[in-house]
C-alpha cells in the first residue's frame, strides 16, 4: 500500500514541479509526507509559493532562505469545487453508509479498524468544503485526500487505512516547532496551580482582578482553570482528542486602566492561527443534545455555573468560527449562541448560525438586560431565563414591525457600534462615513496611476489591524508586491533600508487576519465569487477588496455594451455583500475624462442604476482642489448610511507609502486656547511658518502615528484587548 501511495504522490509531485513551477500550486496534505521543499528547490529559479497544508514555502532563487508561514493566508478555490450531492453520490457509489448531519456528513472512520470502532460514525465531512476530520484519530484533510484513501483501500481490499498517510514528515521543521511549543505548554501547565490550592487571600485577589469573584473554585476546577503565578494569568486548558489530552493553553491577563475598567490580554499556545480549542468541550457528554455557545472562556464558566447547561467557548471570540470545529458541535439538536453584549456579537451570532444550520440555533439578543454572560452573573440576572428567551435564528423573508422592533431599538441605543469599525489612520473618513459597516458595497475610483491601490491598501490594513477579517483579490499587481506595500504601510517605514527589522515586522504582520486570492489577470466573475464565498465560510471574511473590476469584464463581452457588463458585475457584488454580510470594496477605473476635469460619480458608472447599487462612492482626486500639484484628496460622493459627503486632502509619505491628513491650517500653526503659566487665557496666533517648519510638523505627526500604530491591539494577534 505504501508503495502505491508513494508512487502516486511522487509522480504527482514530479509532474507539478516540471509543469507548474514557478506557479503557485496547491498540494493536498496527502502529499506532504514527501520532501516537497527539497524536491522543488531544484526547480526554483524564481521565487514562488507552494501552499501545502498550512505551510507556505517561499523559495528564493539561490535557495538560501526559506520562509515558512503556517497561516492559510492564500485562498485558492478548489480546482473542482464539491457539492454535498456529489459527496453523497460518491459515498453511495462506494457503499459507504452516512448520516446527514447539520453541517457535516458522518461516516464510519476509515482510519479505525471496524472491530475497534467505539463510535460507528466518527468521521465528519464538511458539507460545504468536503474537508474531513476523524474525531477518533484527529486525522484531517481535503475531500480529495479522503477519496484517495478510499480508492487505495478498495484497490487493496482493506477496511481501514493508517492515518499516518496524512501526517507531516515527523522530522520536518514544523513538527519540530510543534514539539518544542508543546514542551512549553506542558511547562506552563504543570507549574500552574488550581485556585483551590492557592492561599485564600491570594485566590480572592486574583478573582477580584479578573472580576470573577462570583465564580466558585469548584467551577474553576471543573473546567481545569489554573493560575500561572509568574504572570498572574489565568490558564485555560485545551483538552482534545479521544483521550482528552492537553493540546494547548490560553493565558489571560487582566489590567485595570486609569478609568477603573479592566482590559484583558490573551496569548495562546499554539498561536492563534492554529488554536482550535472549544473550551469546555471535554465536559460535554455524548448524550448532551443542547449547548450554549459563548464568545469567551469566562462567559462559558458563568453560563455553566448559573444554569448547569452544557456550555463551550469559541477560541477566537466573535471574530470567527473555524469550520474545523463544526464536527464537535454536530451532536447538538439545539445551539444557543450567546456571544457577547454588543452589536458585533449579535452580527457574529447571526453569521455563525448559518454555518451551524439555522434551524437548530437560537440567539440571545444583546441589550441592557441581556449583557454578556459574565456581566449578567455579576448583575445577578437570571441567566437561565435569558437563554430560554433566546430567539430562533431561522430567517423569514417577510417580517412585521413587531419582529423588527427590538432590532430598531438596538440600533438606536448603539448608534456608534452600528456605524461600524472606525479607521485609526483616517479620522476624516470617520467624520464623513462614520465607519466601515458589514454588508455594504464601496466603489472606489481615481485617475490612472493616482495611487488607488496604495490608498485602499492602507485603508483596508487599518481595518484589518482592528480585527476585520480581510480578503484581497488583486488582479493587477501580484500578491508579493501587494503584501510588500501593506507590510511597508504596517511598519510605517522603508523596510529596504531597515532589513534587520524585517522579521520583527513580518512576524507581527503574519498575525493579521489577512488573506489573498491567488488570481492574477483576467478572471471569470463566477470563479471569483465562488472563491469569495469559500473564504467567507472558512475564515469569516468581513471585507473583500477587488482590484479592479476591469479584470472581470472578460474578452467575450467586448461586443456587448461595456457599461451594461459593468453594471451587471456591480449588481453581482452588491448581492454578495448583502447575502454574506460582508463589505465589498470595488476599485474601478474611471471613464476617460478630460485631464483638467474633476472626476464625479458619473465618471465611473455606465448608468444611474449601477450608482444606486453602491452604498459608498469614494474618489481619489488628483491635484484638483489643492494648490500644490500632485496632491491628492479623497472625496466621498455617496454615503447611503447617513448621507454625509465631503472631501479632505491627503499627504503621501513615500517612504512608508502611507497617506495622512495634513494638519489643518498647518501653515497657520494654531493651538487650542489654554492657560499660560501665569494663569492668563492664551490663544496662539496663526503664524506663517516656513516651508521647513511645516515639514517638521508633518514628520512629527508621522512619528506619533507610528507610535499609536504599534500599540493598536489586533484581535487576531496573540494579545487581544477586550474592554469591559
Ligand atoms: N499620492 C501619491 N503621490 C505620489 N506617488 C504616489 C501617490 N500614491 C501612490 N503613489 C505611487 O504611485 C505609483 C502607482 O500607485 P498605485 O499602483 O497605487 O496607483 P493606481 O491608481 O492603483 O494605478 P492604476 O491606475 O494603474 O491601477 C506607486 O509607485 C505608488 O507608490
Amino acid at each position: 500500500m505504501w508503495r502505491s501511495l508513494l508512487l502516486k504522490s511522487t509522480a504527482c509531485l514530479r509532474q507539478v514541479a516540471s509543469t507548474r513551477c514557478p506557479y503557485q500550486r496547491h498540494f493536498s496534505s496527502f502529499y506532504l509526507r514527501f520532501p516537497v521543499q527539497s524536491f522543488c528547490n531544484r526547480h526554483a529559479d524564481s521565487p514562488y509559493i507552494l501552499k501545502a497544508r498550512g505551510a507556505d514555502f517561499f523559495l528564493t532563487h539561490n535557495g538560501l532562505r526559506t520562509y515558512k508561514k503556517d497561516t492559510n493566508s492564500i485562498v485558492e478555490f478548489p480546482k473542482s469545487p464539491i457539492t454535498v450531492t456529489e459527496i453523497k453520490q460518491y459515498l453511495r457509489s462506494k457503499d459507504i453508509p452516512f448520516h446527514d448531519g447539520y453541517s457535516c456528513l458522518h461516516i464510519p472512520s476509515v482510519f479505525i479498524n471496524p472491530s475497534s470502532r467505539s463510535n460507528s460514525f466518527s468521521l465528519f465531512i464538511d458539507k460545504t468544503t468536503g474537508q474531513f476530520l476523524c474525531k477518533d484519530t484527529l486525522a484531517e484533510g481535503s475531500w480529495e485526500d479522503l477519496q484517495d484513501c478510499l480508492e487505495v483501500m478498495q484497490k487493496e481490499g482493506r477496511d481501514s487505512i493508517s492515518p499516518n498517510v496524512l501526517l507531516m514528515d515527523p522530522e520536518s521543521v514544523e513538527e519540530e516547532d510543534k514539539k518544542s511549543e508543546f514542551r512549553e505548554v506542558q511547562g506552563i501547565w504543570t507549574s500552574s496551580v488550581f485556585f483551590a490550592d492557592l492561599p485564600d487571600d491570594e485566590a480572592q485577589l486574583i478573582k477580584m482582578m479578573f472580576q470573577i469573584t462570583k465564580i466558585s473554585d469548584a467551577t474553576l476546577k471543573k473546567f481545569g482553570v489554573k493560575v500561572f503565578k509568574p504572570t498572574k494569568s489565568l490558564v485555560f486548558p485545551w483538552f482534545g482528542g479521544p483521550d482528552s489530552s492537553l493540546k494547548g493553553i490560553k493565558l489571560l491577563s487582566a489590567q485595570r486602566t486609569d478609568n477603573d475598567k479592566v482590559t484583558y490580554n490573551e496569548a495562546t499556545f499554539p498561536k492563534f492561527s492554529s488554536y482550535y480549542s472549544l473550551f469546555g468541550l471535554s465536559l460535554i457528554s455524548r448524550k448532551d443534545s443542547e449547548v450554549v455557545l459563548t464568545g469567551h472562556e469566562l462567559d462559558c464558566l458563568a453560563v455553566s455555573q448559573a444554569t448547569g447547561l452544557p456550555s463551550v467557548a469559541l477560541p477566537r471570540g466573535v471574530s470567527c468560527l473555524p469550520p474545523i470545529l463544526l464536527p464537535y458541535l454536530e451532536q447538538f439538536k439545539r445551539v444557543t449562541l450567546w456571544l457577547g453584549g454588543d452589536i458585533r456579537s449579535w452580527e457574529a451570532s447571526k453569521i455563525f448560525s448559518r454555518k451551524l444550520a439555522v434551524k437548530r440555533c437560537s440567539l440571545v439578543r444583546p441589550g441592557e438586560f441581556q449583557p454578556q454572560p459574565m456581566e449578567a452573573l455579576i448583575q445577578d440576572k437570571n441567566l437561565g431565563r435569558i437563554i430560554k428567551g433566546s430567539i430562533p435564528a431561522s430567517h423569514k423573508s417577510i417580517v412585521s414591525f413587531k419582529q423588527l422592533r427590538e432590532d430598531v431599538f438596538g440600533e438606536l441605543v448603539n448608534t456608534d457600534q452600528v456605524a461600524g469599525v472606525k479607521w485609526a489612520r483616517f479620522p476624516e473618513l470617520n467624520r464623513i462615513l462614520k465607519g466601515h459597516r458589514k454588508g455594504e458595497l464601496t466603489v472606489f475610483t481615481g485617475p490612472t496611476g493616482s495611487g488607488k491601490t496604495t490608498f485602499i491598501s492602507e485603508l483596508a490594513l487599518d481595518l484589518c489591524m482592528q480585527g476585520v477579517n480581510t480578503l484581497w483579490g488583486s488582479f493587477e499587481i501580484n500578491n508579493v508586491r501587494l503584501a510588500k506595500i501593506m507590510l511597508t504601510q504596517f511598519a510605517m517605514q522603508k523596510l529596504e533600508d531597515n532589513l534587520e527589522k524585517y522579521d520583527f515586522w513580518a512576524d507581527k504582520f503574519e498575525e493579521l487576519p489577512l488573506y489573498f486570492m491567488t488570481f492574477h489577470g483576467q478572471q471569470n466573475i463566477k470563479t471569483v465569487l465562488d472563491t469569495m464565498q469559500h473564504a467567507v465560510y472558512l475564515y469569516d471574511i468581513n471585507h473583500v477588496i477587488i482590484d479592479n473590476l476591469q479584470f472581470m469584464m472578460g474578452q467575450e463581452n467586448l461586443s456587448v455594451d461595456k457599461f451594461a457588463v459593468q453594471d451587471h458585475i456591480i449588481g453581482v457584488f452588491r448581492k454578495f455583500a448583502t447575502n454574506s454580510s460582508c463589505h465589498v470594496t470595488l476599485i474601478i477605473h474611471p471613464r476617460k475624462e478630460e485631464d483638467d476635469r474633476e472626476l464625479q460619480t458619473a465618471s465611473i458608472f455606465g448608468s444611474a442604476k449601477a450608482s444606486q447599487e453602491a452604498d459608498n462612492v469614494l474618489i481619489l482626486q488628483e491635484k484638483k482642489l489643492v494648490t500644490c500639484p500632485g496632491r491628492r484628496s479623497l472625496q466621498v460622493t455617496k454615503n447611503r448610511f447617513d448621507g454625509d459627503v465631503g472631501i479632505f486632502p491627503l499627504d503621501f509619505i513615500k517612504a512608508s507609502l502611507t497617506f495622512s491628513t495634513p494638519i489643518r491650517g498647518k501653515l497657520k500653526l494654531k493651538k487650542a486656547p489654554g492657560k499660560s503659566e501665569s494663569g492668563e487665557e492664551v490663544q496662539v496666533k496663526p503664524a506663517a511658518a516656513k516651508k521647513g517648519e511645516a515639514k517638521e510638523g508633518k514628520a512629527e505627526k508621522v512619528t506619533k502615528t507610528a507610535k499609536t500604530q504599534q500599540t493598536v491591539k489586533n484581535p487576531a494577534n496573540e494579545k487581544e484587548t477586550i474592554q469591559k
